[in-house]
C-alpha cells in the first residue's frame, strides 16, 4: 500500500507555500480523524517520495552540469506545475541578474521618457544614438560632471542662472565625448555651450602644444569669442590665444603652449602652410557659424585645418543659428557617431524680435524712410545693414552730418578702425552703426534695440543672422526690412521666416510665390545725394 500510495503520489507537486494555511488547517484536523491521518500519512509519504525524486533529479542535473559548473545544488525552492525546479547558484544569480537588468532597463526607459518630456518643454530636438540627458540646471554640472568650482563661480558672476536650451543639451553631449552639430537661435548662448565643456574636459593648463581650436568666420567674432573664453576661464591659468596677424608673424610655434586657440580659418591655414604649426594634439575643434565656414570660399581653408587636426580621439562640433542640409551632410561625413541638436526649428529667426517689412519704392525712399524713422523715435543702439562696403560708405556719407552719433564698419577699414567701431558701439558712444555683413554673424552687441535692413538681405541665413543682432539672451528687439521693386520676388521668403517665428504677416504676403533666394544683390541706384564732381 505504501508503495502504491507512493506510486500514486509520486510526481504530484503540492505547493506547500501557496497552500500553507490550508496545510495548517488540515494538520490541526489530522489528530482527530482517521481519514485525516490517512491523508497526512499519504502527504508525508508523498513528501518523502517527492524529496527522493527531487534529490535524484538534482543529482542527475548536477551530473549533467558537471564540467560546466562546480556549484552545488542549494536545495528546493519553488514547486512549479508538476515538474521539479532546482536552481543552482548560477541560476539563482542569473535570475537575480535578470531581475536587476530588467529593473535597470525599466529605469532607463523611465529616464528616456523624462528626457523626452523635458526636451519637449524646452523645444530641444535630438537625433543620434544614446543621447545624454539634458541638464536640468547648472547645479547638475557639478553633481553629474564634477564641474570645477572656478567655472561655477564665473558663471555666477556673469549672471547665468539657468542654462539655455542649447546649453542644456549640447554641454552633456560634448562632455560625454560625443561629436555634435547644433542649431539654435541667434543670441541663445551657443558660445558657452561649446566653451564650457571644452574648459571642463581640458581640466588644467598644459604645456604641450595646441589642445583646442575654435574657428570663427570673422576677426571680430574671433576677438569676441576670445574675450568670452577668458571671462569663463577666469581664475584658471589656461593659455587662451587669439591668432592675430602679429602672433602669426612673430610667435615661435615650435614652442607654443596653448590650451585654446581662436582664429579665422585663413590665419590657421597660413599657420599650417608657412609655419608648419602642429595641430596633431588638438582634442577639441569647434566650427562656430559652421554654415558660413562651409561656404566654398572658406571651405578650402577649414578643410586644411580639419585635416591638420589629426588626433584620432578629437571631438569636433559645429554650431550655428542656420544649418542648411548640405552642411548637415558634410558634418555626417566628417564626424563619428555625432549627435544632432536642434533648438526650435532649423534656420528660424529668434522669436523675441518684432519684425516689420517697409516698402520704400526707390533708393531715395529708403533714405527718407530712415531719416524719418530716426526723427520720430531713435532708440539706440541701432544697427543698419547694407549689401556692400561701397553702399555702407555712401549711407555713412549721408547720415554723418545729421546730428546723429553714427559710425561705419566694413572690410576696407584697418583692423584698428574696425575694433574701434565695435568698441564705440558697445560702449554706447555710437548710436547708429552702419555695417556690411561683416558683423552680421555672431556679434553680441548687448541691447541692440533695432536692426534696419536698409538693403534687403541676400539669403534667408543673412536675414536670420542680421536681425539676430537684436533680441538676444531673451531680450526683445525690433527688425525693419526695407524693400523695393527689385526685392519683391523674395518677399515671401522673409514673410515665411517672420511667420515661423511668430510675427503677424499680412495675408497678401503669404499668398505670394516663394523664389529660390541666394546671393540676391541687385545693382541698386546710388544712395548719395551729393552731385558727382
Ligand atoms: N545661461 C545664460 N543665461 C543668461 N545669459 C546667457 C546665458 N548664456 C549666454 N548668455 C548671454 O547671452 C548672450 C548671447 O550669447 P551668444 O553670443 O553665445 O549667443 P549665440 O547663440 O552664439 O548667438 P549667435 O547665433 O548670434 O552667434 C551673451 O551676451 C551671453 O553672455
Amino acid at each position: 500500500m505504501a508503495n502504491d500510495s507512493s506510486f500514486l503520489f509520486a510526481g504530484i507537486r503540492f505547493d506547500r507555500k501557496k497552500f500553507g494555511a490550508d496545510i495548517a488547517r488540515f494538520q490541526k484536523k489530522d489528530s482527530d480523524t482517521d481519514s485525516a491521518k490517512i491523508s497526512s500519512a499519504a502527504e508525508e509519504e508523498s513528501e518523502k517520495t517527492r524529496e527522493a525524486v527531487e534529490v535524484k533529479a538534482a543529482s542527475t542535473k548536477k551530473r549533467k552540469r558537471k564540467g560546466t559548473s562546480s556549484e552545488t545544488v542549494e536545495g528546493f525552492n519553488v514547486f512549479r506545475n508538476s515538474t521539479s525546479v532546482v536552481q543552482s547558484n548560477d541560476e539563482v544569480r542569473a535570475d537575480e541578474e535578470s531581475v536587476e537588468l530588467s529593473e535597470k532597463k525599466k529605469e532607463q526607459n523611465r529616464q528616456l521618457e523624462r528626457d523626452a518630456i523635458f526636451r519637449k518643454k524646452h523645444n530641444i530636438h535630438v537625433s543620434g544614438y544614446n543621447v545624454p540627458s539634458p541638464l536640468q540646471s547648472f547645479d547638475e554640472l557639478k553633481s553629474r560632471y564634477k564641474c570645477p568650482s572656478y567655472l561655477l563661480r564665473n558663471l555666477k558672476e556673469l549672471g547665468f542662472k539657468e542654462p539655455t536650451p542649447i546649453q542644456r543639451q549640447a554641454i552633456p553631449v560634448l562632455l560625454h565625448g560625443r561629436e555634435c552639430f547644433a542649431c539654435a537661435p541667434t543670441g541663445s548662448g551657443k558660445t558657452f555651450a561649446f566653451v564650457c565643456p571644452m574648459l571642463m574636459k581640458l581640466k588644467d593648463p598644459e604645456k604641450g602644444g595646441i589642445r583646442a581650436v575654435i574657428l570663427c568666420p570673422t576677426r571680430e567674432l574671433s576677438a569676441q569669442t576670445y574675450r568670452e573664453c577668458r571671462k569663463l576661464a577666469k581664475r584658471k591659468k589656461f593659455r587662451i590665444k587669439l591668432m592675430t596677424k602679429h602672433l602669426l608673424r612673430n610667435a615661435d610655434f615650435s614652442k607654443f603652449p596653448c590650451d585654446i586657440l581662436i582664429s579665422t580659418p585663413l590665419r590657421l591655414r597660413l599657420a599650417i602652410k608657412r609655419k608648419k604649426v602642429d595641430f596633431s594634439r588638438v582634442e577639441f575643434l569647434v566650427l562656430d557659424e559652421s554654415d558660413k565656414l562651409f561656404e566654398p570660399v572658406l571651405f578650402k581653408q577649414i578643410d586644411s585645418v580639419i585635416k591638420a587636426c589629426s588626433n584620432p580621439s578629437i571631438i569636433r562640433s559645429l554650431f550655428s543659428a542656420t544649418l542648411p542640409d548640405f552642411v548637415e551632410d558634410r558634418a555626417r561625413e566628417l564626424m563619428h557617431d555625432a549627435v544632432r541638436v536642434i533648438v526650435g526649428r532649423k534656420n528660424m529667426a529668434s522669436e523675441t524680435i518684432k519684425q516689420k517689412l517697409v516698402f520704400t519704392g526707390s533708393e531715395e525712399g529708403k533714405l527718407l524712410a530712415i531719416r524719418q524713422s530716426f526723427a520720430e523715435s531713435l532708440n539706440p543702439p541701432v544697427l543698419v545693414f547694407l549689401q556692400s562696403k561701397e553702399r555702407a560708405k555712401e549711407l555713412y556719407g549721408e547720415l554723418a552730418f545729421d546730428n546723429l552719433r553714427v559710425d561705419v564698419i566694413h572690410s576696407d577699414l584697418s583692423q584698428e578702425e574696425r575694433e574701434n567701431a565695435v568698441d564705440n558701439f558697445r560702449a554706447g558712444k555710437t548710436w547708429v552703426l552702419i555695417a556690411t555683413d561683416v558683423v552680421a554673424r555672431g556679434m553680441d552687441f548687448k541691447g541692440v534695440n533695432c536692426v534696419i535692413n536698409y538693403d534687403f538681405p541676400d539669403s534667408a541665413a543673412a536675414y536670420v543672422h542680421r536681425i539676430g543682432r537684436s533680441g538676444r539672451a531673451g531680450r526683445s528687439g525690433e527688425a525693419i526690412t526695407f524693400y523695393t521693386e527689385e526685392d519683391i520676388p523674395f518677399l515671401k521668403n522673409v514673410a515665411n521666416l517672420m511667420a515661423a517665428s511668430g510675427c503677424e504677416v499680412p495675408s497678401w504676403l503669404m499668398e505670394l510665390r516663394k523664389k529660390k533666394w541666394k546671393k540676391h544683390r541687385p545693382k541698386r541706384d546710388s544712395i548719395s545725394t551729393k552731385p558727382d564732381l
